[in-house]
């Protein structure tokens, strides 16, 4: 579902003259089955929301390519990413990212607005969503009078608006209490076994670690194995 090959990705920082390039990350060939969870874990700085930005588009690797559901995307340009998104991926967030000045019915239907989809059908599809989420009592609630776990529950809904094959989440419970972190982790496994949704989750946290199918390490750059054996870098001793 997901073939990253053989990328590499460096920032160059500082004033133009005095430029240094930062390596961030190494060699990395990651293959993502369809209808996997797959958890990336790594110490901060490791590189986890970079290889996250690039197999959403929102960087270009410095070199390798990316494949996602079976289209090369590397050389997509930015127009042509936006609409490869909005086609095939969700996407879920720490800090959630609901716009405050929407209600939670308007968050989640802000994809189908982009999408142009009718106002009957956005009604039928905004409900229906809000509801398997548990969140329907409180569609007219604004962010602000919602709490952590029913404001994530908002942007699961939206994340999910347009049937993305693949959702892509960075610390989806890094906000949220432990029983709403459970709740969480129950609706995405319930999700992936009754959709075939693919998950690539990025976490600190053991217990979205253990939701997924398959735990793969980013250390330096490098990515690992779980059991830390170096996938791809048969150098790395962990
Ligand atoms: N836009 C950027 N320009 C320059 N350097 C960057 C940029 N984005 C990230 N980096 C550097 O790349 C490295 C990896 O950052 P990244 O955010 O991918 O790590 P992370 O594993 O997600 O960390 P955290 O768990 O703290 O979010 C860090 O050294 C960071 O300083």
């Amino acid at each position: 579902m997901i073939e990253m090959s053989r990328i590499n990705h460096q920032f160059t920082i500082g004033k133009k003259g005095k430029e240094r390039v930062v390596p961030v990350l190494h060699d990395i060939d990651l293959h993502v089955q369809q209808s996997e969870i797959i958890a990336i874990v790594g110490r901060s700085g490791s590189g986890k929301s970079t290889l996250l930005n690039l197999m959403s588009g929102y960087i270009r690797s410095t070199s390798g390519t990316i494949r996602i559901a079976g289209q090369a995307v590397s050389g997509l340009s930015e127009g042509d990413w936006a609409n490869f998104r909005l086609a095939h991926l969700g996407f879920m967030f720490q800090s959630f990212q609901l716009i405050p000045s929407m209600t939670a019915y308007e968050n989640a239907e802000l994809p189908l607005v982009l999408r142009g989809t009718s106002a009957a059908e956005r009604k039928k599809r905004v409900m229906e969503l809000l509801d398997q989420v548990g969140i329907a009592d409180y569609a007219a609630h604004y962010p602000g009078e919602l709490s952590g776990g029913q404001q994530q529950r908002v942007s699961v809904a939206r994340a999910l608006m347009l049937n993305p094959p693949i959702v892509l989440a960075d610390e989806p419970t890094g906000s949220l209490d432990s029983d709403n972190e459970r709740q969480l982790l129950a609706l995405i496994r319930q999700l992936n076994r009754e959709r075939g949704i693919t998950f690539v989750l990025i976490t600190h946290d053991d217990q979205v670690a253990a939701t997924a199918h398959r735990t793969l390490k980013l250390k330096d750059g490098y990515l690992l194995n779980a059991s830390g054996k170096g996938e791809n870098n048969p150098h790395e001793i962990h």
